[in-house]
């Protein structure tokens, strides 16, 4: 049974319809470029219903040390993800400096890319594999792209790791076979439009991946 994070939530429905689902993590973008941005306030009001056992994780993109501070003195994430171009030593100090553990997000478009993953997994606690973004993208994710699935046929990684990219309730059961992908991540295939969730989709996202 896959473990399913659901990335970009705005709103208390679908924070619910994603915790009632059986969501595993929920993500909270902090990038501010990102239709899916919130502040930490309105992450610290949304985690409010969220109970334990259900990780919150904060999505940033190349956050400095003050950002990443004032982010969470207001919002109590569990979980760091970085998905910007951070280094394996800034996500080293990223741990070192917040106490947390750290997702990195590793961007595949062809197997050159898949060395980038047994660097990271030396200093990540986890991996998130995603497609990576084309060149003139505005976001580095969130773009409801997919790559060759193939690339990840029997592979290993230091690290757990989550499968994102294009995700749809349509193709994830297929993504997960292939793969043998033991978690998944969505934001766009969630979607009516970019940063507009949908609680339907949510949860037959959900029951797809389980
Ligand atoms: O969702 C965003 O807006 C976003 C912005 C900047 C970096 C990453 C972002 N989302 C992450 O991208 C992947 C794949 O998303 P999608 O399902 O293809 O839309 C996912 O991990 C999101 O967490």
């Amino acid at each position: 049974m896959a473990q399913v994070k659901i990335c970009g939530l705005r709103q208390a429905e679908h924070v619910a319809a994603a915790v009632d689902a059986g969501a595993r993590y929920l993500g909270f973008v902090f990038f501010p470029k990102s239709p899916r941005a919130v502040t930490p306030h309105q992450a610290r009001e949304l985690g409010q219903a969220v109970p334990a056992g259900v990780a919150q994780v904060g999505l940033f993109v190349n956050p400095d040390d003050d950002f990443l501070h004032s982010t969470l003195d207001t919002a109590p994430l569990d979980l760091i993800q970085l998905h910007g171009s951070e280094s394996p030593q800034r996500v080293a100090e990223v741990k070192a400096r917040t106490g947390l553990p750290v997702m990195k997000a590793i961007g595949l478009s062809g197997a050159d890319d898949l060395a980038a993953l047994t660097d990271y997994g030396l200093v990540a606690d986890m991996l998130l594999v995603d497609a990576k973004a084309p060149k003139d993208a505005s976001l580095p994710g969130g773009n409801g792209l997919t790559f060759d699935w193939r690339l990840l046929v029997g592979r290993k990684w230091l690290r757990p790791w989550l499968l994102a990219g294009g995700l749809t309730p349509d193709n994830v059961a297929e993504a997960i076979r292939l793969t043998g992908a033991r978690g998944v991540d969505v934001s766009s295939g969630v979607e009516t439009a970019p940063g507009v969730k949908d609680s339907r989709l949510i949860r037959d996202f959900i029951a797809a991946a389980k």
